[in-house]
């Protein structure tokens, strides 16, 4: 049995550098552990810290349950795989994959069976005898990956292993590590940036953004109900639709969002609306992924943005339109957190509520708290593009007007602060 588990892990680098920020996540016996997230979000650090090369400053770290940061990385039953793999060149392949069983004193003949028997699930059995030189940088990959495994660790750490590959060769050993970490049952971890390689390769993903872990679930869970803003806007393409919302609520009636020009209504039986009623007359962000809009007639009833194709995208089995529905998009910054926004659309908003104020009445639009977004979230704001999907090589194009109904079950709801509004989700 092999299991890890972070405790409120803390590194910070001597100069100051908080790479890893209170970060606790358990990974099960024989789980494929993914962590993703931008470059320099701290993944590394954690798989470094795991496998003993580098100490928390704060925190523990458990394997099989047991404490191991007394332990040096030899005793920790760890093998690790990084980008920059170094092969002996002077060893043949086979000679490369035995050398840790050499090492640890495995007599030639049953060492030479395990290098057969892991270079055959590797597909690399024909290639024994050449030497590094002779091979394709997805074989040498292979080869790599075969002396980490061959001492048959109960942990396998793997670090962006295969960023230098092609991207054919990439798929291929996306299905290969999978196959081979399953059939062997190993406790994986594995860094990558790509969300493709994390949502395909994955059995649950843990999302990390400047060193704080964001969310951990099965690629579906999140997908389909990310636990924060930036997983939503980080996960999914095209990107997920984020608007700015104005959130009005007529009581036991419906929920109001406006988006500037157009509002939405969501039932007050909806299973939602009391979460998001708590937000009556501010500002929240309301996120809509492309698979969730259909373009319908114009007089479609029911949720329904109007908009005009700004511009078209064909990507051979499907063509993305861009909408513009008057409404105002959220940018949240991968890297550096959200930053200030360049445009003032503030007064939109007001309007809106002015205008919604309008309709009731006892007219609240709590202006103090409106505008809480700009001031603590600091996103980036712009006039909101709708991402929808359309059949290839549609008969409409730019400027061309396209109603849209919105799948109300889909859409998601964020705080100003990028927290999930609807808690109690998954
Ligand atoms: N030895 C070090 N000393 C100081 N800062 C460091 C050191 N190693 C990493 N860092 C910093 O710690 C942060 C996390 O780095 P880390 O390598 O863990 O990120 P990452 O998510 O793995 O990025 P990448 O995908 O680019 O490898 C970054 O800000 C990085 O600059």
């Amino acid at each position: 049995m092999s299991t890890v588990a972070l405790k409120e892990v803390t590194k910070i680098w001597p100069d100051g550098t908080t790479a890893v920020d209170n970060v606790s996540l358990d990974v099960q016996d024989g789980e494929f552990m993914v962590l993703l997230g931008p470059s320099g979000c701290g993944k590394s650090t954690v798989l470094r810290m795991i496998a003993g090369l580098e100490d928390p400053t704060q925190g523990d770290i458990l394997l099989n349950g047991e404490p191991v940061l007394e332990l040096p990385p030899r005793d920790r039953s760890i093998a690790m795989v990084f980008q920059d793999f170094a092969l002996y060149p002077h060893m043949t392949v086979s000679e490369n994959i035995g050398f840790p069983l050499k090492l640890s004193g495995i007599e030639p003949t049953p060492r030479q069976e395990r290098v057969d028997a892991i270079a055959g699930a590797l597909g690399i059995g024909e290639v024994l005898a050449r030497r590094p030189s002779q091979l394709s940088g997805g074989q040498r990959q292979r080869v790599a990956m075969g002396r980490a495994m061959v001492r048959r660790p109960g942990i396998f750490l793997m670090d962006e292993p295969l960023s230098n590959l092609d991207s054919g060769l990439r798929a291929e050993l996306r299905a290969e590590i999978t196959s081979m970490t399953r059939e062997l049952g190993v406790t994986t971890m594995y860094v990558t940036h790509d969300q493709a390689e994390a949502l395909t390769m994955a059995d649950r993903v843990a999302i990390m953004r400047k060193g704080v872990l964001q969310d951990v679930g099965t690629p579906t869970e999140v997908y389909r109900r990310p636990a924060t803003l930036y997983v939503a806007a980080f996960l999914g393409s095209p990107k997920m639709n984020l608007l700015e919302a104005a959130v009005y609520v007529h009581l036991d009636q419906y929920i109001a969002l406006s988006f500037g020009e157009q509002t939405l209504y969501m039932p007050w039986n909806d299973p939602r609306a009391r979460a998001v009623a708590r937000y009556h007359g501010e500002r929240i962000v309301v996120g809509i992924r492309a698979e969730a809009l259909t373009p319908v007639t114009p007089d479609t009833q029911g949720p329904v943005f109007q908009g005009r194709i700004r511009f078209l995208e064909h990507h051979g089995h499907e063509s993305l339109a861009y909408l513009d529905i008057g409404a105002t998009a959220i940018v949240v910054d991968e890297m550096s957190g959200p930053v200030t926004e360049t445009r003032s659309v503030g007064g939109g908003f007001r309007k809106a509520l002015q205008r919604l104020a309008g309709q009731t009445p006892e007219p609240v639009a709590p202006q103090g708290r409106v505008g809480v977004l700009s001031e603590v979230g600091k996103h980036h704001r712009k006039p909101a593009e709708l991402a929808v999907r359309l059949a290839p090589y549609p008969a409409i194009g730019p400027g061309h007007p396209l109603a849209v109904s919105v799948r109300m079950d889909a859409v998601h709801f964020f705080d100003e602060r990028g927290d999930r509004i609807d808690v109690g989700w998954r």
